[in-house]
């Protein structure tokens, strides 16, 4: 039997759909400050979504391109006056940052209350040390979809595949606060098929395309696959084409469900981070934050 397709990017419009909502019921607008440095393609494409999402929810968006080159000091001054400035709610620093600039210390730079991509020191303090604060945006949307999709997620037994600061080890810290028993599989795991294998929630988030197999699935399991790679198409010549970390076709006819790539965890991404917006902008200014945004 083919497993249920988990469709992360209706799941995303309605999610933004809660943030405009809750937005109009604020006494004033959030703002949301997204930092481009240099000229990657799929950055560029990124923060335009970001931004044409932030205003279609509502929300001000202001936008700082900056050229390659750009100093560290530089784009360290601009960070401390996007802290500084009251109209502004989130900060987020588009990655990866070109080469030559140190994205840790940048990012160590946003303030903890306007860090809207959950990545500074403070975040992933406040995380593992399960305080409130901000969480990162994709590991919160596999979790959304995860619960969405399985409704409890208490006692079932989650294996995240990659150790990453951006998904990896946030999104174990976030299946443990589901009260999940959890996993994390890497490069130097034993046996990494079998340990997938154990998984009632897999999450592969290794940037390696296709590497998970139907057989690395135990029957029935939700597949969260976080993997989003550009590899040549084998029908159009010269052309690419969107693959996950997981061997999409085969694995639909071993789990119970699966996100698709694409259409399944990235736009969650930029969903979550709009709703952290919300978030940021209500602890900053005192208010409730809208029980709509709740998951
Ligand atoms: N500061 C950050 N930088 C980066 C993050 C991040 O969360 N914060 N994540 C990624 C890029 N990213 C957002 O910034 C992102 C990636 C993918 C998607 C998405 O919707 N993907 C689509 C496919 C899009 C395509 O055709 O290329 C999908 O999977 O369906 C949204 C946002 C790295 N940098």
């Amino acid at each position: 039997m083919s497993a249920i397709k988990i469709d992360g990017k209706a799941y995303a419009e309605r999610l933004r759909g809660h943030v405009a909502q809750a937005v109009k019921a604020l006494p004033a607008q959030p703002g949301l400050a997204v930092v481009l440095v240099g000229e990657d393609p799929a950055s560029q494409v990124y923060v335009r979504s970001k931004a044409k999402f932030t205003v279609e929810t509502g929300m001000r968006s202001i936008e700082h391109k900056l050229p390659a080159d750009i100093s560290e000091d530089a784009l360290v001054s601009l960070v401390r006056d996007l802290n500084a400035d009251p109209e502004v709610d989130g900060i987020l620093v588009q990655l990866p940052l070109p080469k030559g600039l140190n994205s840790d210390r940048v990012i160590e730079e946003i303030h903890p209350d306007k860090d809207v991509d959950g990545l500074t020191e403070a975040s992933a303090g406040r995380l593992s040390l399960g305080k409130k604060g901000l969480r990162p945006c994709t590991p919160t949307g596999c979790v959304m979809l995860a619960k969405d999709t399985l409704g409890d997620l208490s006692g079932k037994h989650c294996v995240v595949l990659g150790r990453s600061i951006l998904v990896g080890k946030p999104a174990a810290l976030l299946f443990l606060e589901q009260n999940c028993t959890v996993t994390i599989a890497h490069s130097r795991t034993k046996d990494l098929a079998s340990v997938c294998r154990e998984a009632d929630i897999l999450v592969p988030a290794v940037g390696r395309p296709q590497m998970v197999q139907a057989e690395w699935i135990k029957p029935g399991a939700c597949v969260i696959d976080v993997g989003i790679n550009r590899v040549p198409s084998q029908r159009f010549e010269g052309k690419t084409r969107l693959v996950g970390d997981v061997d999409y076709k085969p694995a639909r006819d071993v789990a119970g469900s699966i996100t698709p790539v694409p259409g399944g965890v990235g736009p969650m991404t930029i969903a979550c981070l709009l709703r952290n917006t919300v978030i940021a902008a209500c602890h900053r200014r005192g208010w409730d934050v809208p029980s709509i945004l709740d998951f």
